[in-house]
């Protein structure tokens, strides 16, 4: 039987129990031999000026897979150059594995409400296989009436994983962290410290730095 390795796609900014949780479920659910977490280097659709520097976000993603053997990081978007499209982490992920292992991409049924607007969705869909991890609150059936003629054509390439009821969020993490609420158990005991430790999410300080046009965080003891 052919190898089947899953994707975890996103910007993890920064990663907690709903991301973990979703792709163990699928790790699971569809036989994965391992699940490569990749952080977006550039996320397609996200601001640059609102998203922590990559390094970052890969740290934190390492430290919150540690426990989990079959969990690994790739780098392969923070090092390519210019936006993160999927279809481009699909190919280059290819390098290296059997020409008959198969990619499952997995990320949020809302972000694949979305894939008509990402780069070659087509090309993307003939490439590896889609996981769409159903978060709360949201609608299946929009998936169908959404894509359309590319659901009708790709069907047997998508695929849908329940994860239990978490509504946890990058977003809800980050006002948290601002606002001084607590965050532990939400996301991984060493993020919580890397978090506290690097004062990533706290408002503005000295620390940020205007660097080509791009407001960024500064990562003591790293280039910039
Ligand atoms: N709690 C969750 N349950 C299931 N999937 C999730 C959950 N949170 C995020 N995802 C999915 O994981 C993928 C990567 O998410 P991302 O890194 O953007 O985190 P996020 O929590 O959605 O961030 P933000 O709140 O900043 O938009 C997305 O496709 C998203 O839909
Ligand atoms: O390929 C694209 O055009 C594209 C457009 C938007 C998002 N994506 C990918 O979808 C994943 C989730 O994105 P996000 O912004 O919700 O973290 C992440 O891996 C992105 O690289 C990909």
């Amino acid at each position: 039987m052919s190898i089947r390795i899953g994707l975890m796609g996103g910007t993890f900014d920064p990663i907690h129990y709903g991301h973990l949780v979703t792709a163990e479920g699928a790790r699971v659910e569809f036989g994965l031999e391992r699940v490569w977490f990749v952080p977006s280097g550039w996320p397609p659709h996200k601001s640059a000026m609102d998203v922590t520097p990559a390094e970052h976000r890969y740290l934190m993603t390492v430290l919150a897979t540690l426990s989990n053997p079959y969990f690994e990081v790739s780098r392969l978007d923070i090092d390519r150059p210019g936006p993160s499209y999927t279809v481009d982490t699909v190919e280059q992920a290819r390098h290296g594995l059997p020409p008959d292992a198969e990619l499952y991409f997995i990320t949020g049924a809302d972000a694949i409400l979305e894939i008509l607007t990402w780069k070659q969705p087509e090309r993307l869909l003939e490439r590896c296989h889609l996981i769409a991890a159903t978060r709360p609150g949201y609608d299946l059936e929009r998936l169908e009436s959404t894509l359309g003629e590319l659901f009708r054509r790709f069907r047997h390439r998508i695929a849908v994983v329940q994860v239990p009821g978490l509504s946890i969020s990058s977003s809800d993490i980050r006002q948290r962290v601002r606002r001084g609420q607590p965050i532990r158990y939400l996301v991984p005991e060493p993020v919580v410290d890397y978090i506290y430790k690097h004062r990533l999410y706290q408002a503005p300080t000295g620390r940020e730095v205007v660097a080509g046009g791009h407001r960024m965080a500064q990562i003591p003891g790293g280039t910039e």
